[in-house]
């Protein structure tokens, strides 16, 4: 890390410490997935407390970036035929993101096949002058990026590196296993309610990343839908 990266990265432990991050990230080719929602739904964010904003997609970082001055972790999801991995996975997305305005960029942090080894994505994150965040599935990686001087490790990508079904409940296990080894931990992946959130950070995360429950206007109309259909044959046997 350069002295450049040094600073920015104190500004953001100060920034960013023991508070909210919303992710805006609308469900794939839904009403919702348009450049103007995803800076609406950033601003709301914004007015509603969060610290930071994780955006994915070049034109998202660049349009939110010019609407605000709330730091962005910045991602590119792509669906690649030979490797499951699909958070920032070259070179040329970091590159992307840094000069979209993304002061922090997330990668995929797993032991899976990837076209580009993780170390050469750290090294680039560093090199476009921004920090880093790896999205990890499992303990190990997570400490072993931090060594390498990966600033975030966030637990994102728990519960999805296989083909079950995620869990209900967060992996605040996971969480709780870092931050006895003193890293910067992101909470995130399944916190849908604020009291989730509020145990990770009573846990010692340093902030916590929330999506779906705050942007996904599908997953969370569904929640409710489906809960009330649930509710139903007990309604009627109550009756
Ligand atoms: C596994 C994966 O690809 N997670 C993605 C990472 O960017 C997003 O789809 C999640 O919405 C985000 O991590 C926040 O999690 P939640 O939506 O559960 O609050």
């Amino acid at each position: 890390m350069t002295i450049v990266n040094k600073i920015l990265e104190k500004q953001l432990l100060t920034l960013l410490k023991q508070s909210l991050i919303v992710s805006c990230q609308p469900v794939d080719h839904g009403p919702m997935d348009k450049v103007e929602h995803v800076v609406a739904m950033a601003l709301a964010a914004v007015d509603g407390g969060a610290k930071g904003l994780r955006i994915e997609g070049v034109e998202n970082v660049k349009a939110v970036a010019k609407a605000t001055s709330t730091p962005i972790v910045g991602i590119i999801k792509r669906d690649l035929i030979d490797s499951p991995v699909r958070i920032t996975p070259f070179i040329e997305d970091v590159k992307a993101l840094a000069q979209a305005g993304a002061s922090i960029i997330a990668f995929d942090g797993t032991q899976r096949q990837r076209p580009v080894p993780m170390l050469a994505l750290l090294e680039a994150i560093h090199n476009a002058g921004c920090i880093a965040m790896a999205d990890c599935a499992d303990y190990e990686t997570g400490l072993m990026l931090a060594q390498h001087g990966c600033t975030f490790i966030g637990s994102t990508m728990s519960g999805y590196t296989d083909l079950n079904p995620p869990p209900h409940d967060p992996d605040y296990a996971l969480v709780a296993h870092w931050v006895s080894q003193g890293l910067n931990v992101i909470a995130e992946g399944r916190y849908h309610s604020p009291e989730r959130a509020a145990k990770a950070i009573k846990l010692g995360a340093f902030s916590v990343t929330v999506g779906s429950a705050i942007t996904r206007v599908e997953h969370i109309t569904k929640w409710f839908a489906t809960s009330i259909t649930e509710a139903l044959p007990s309604m009627e046997t109550a009756i």
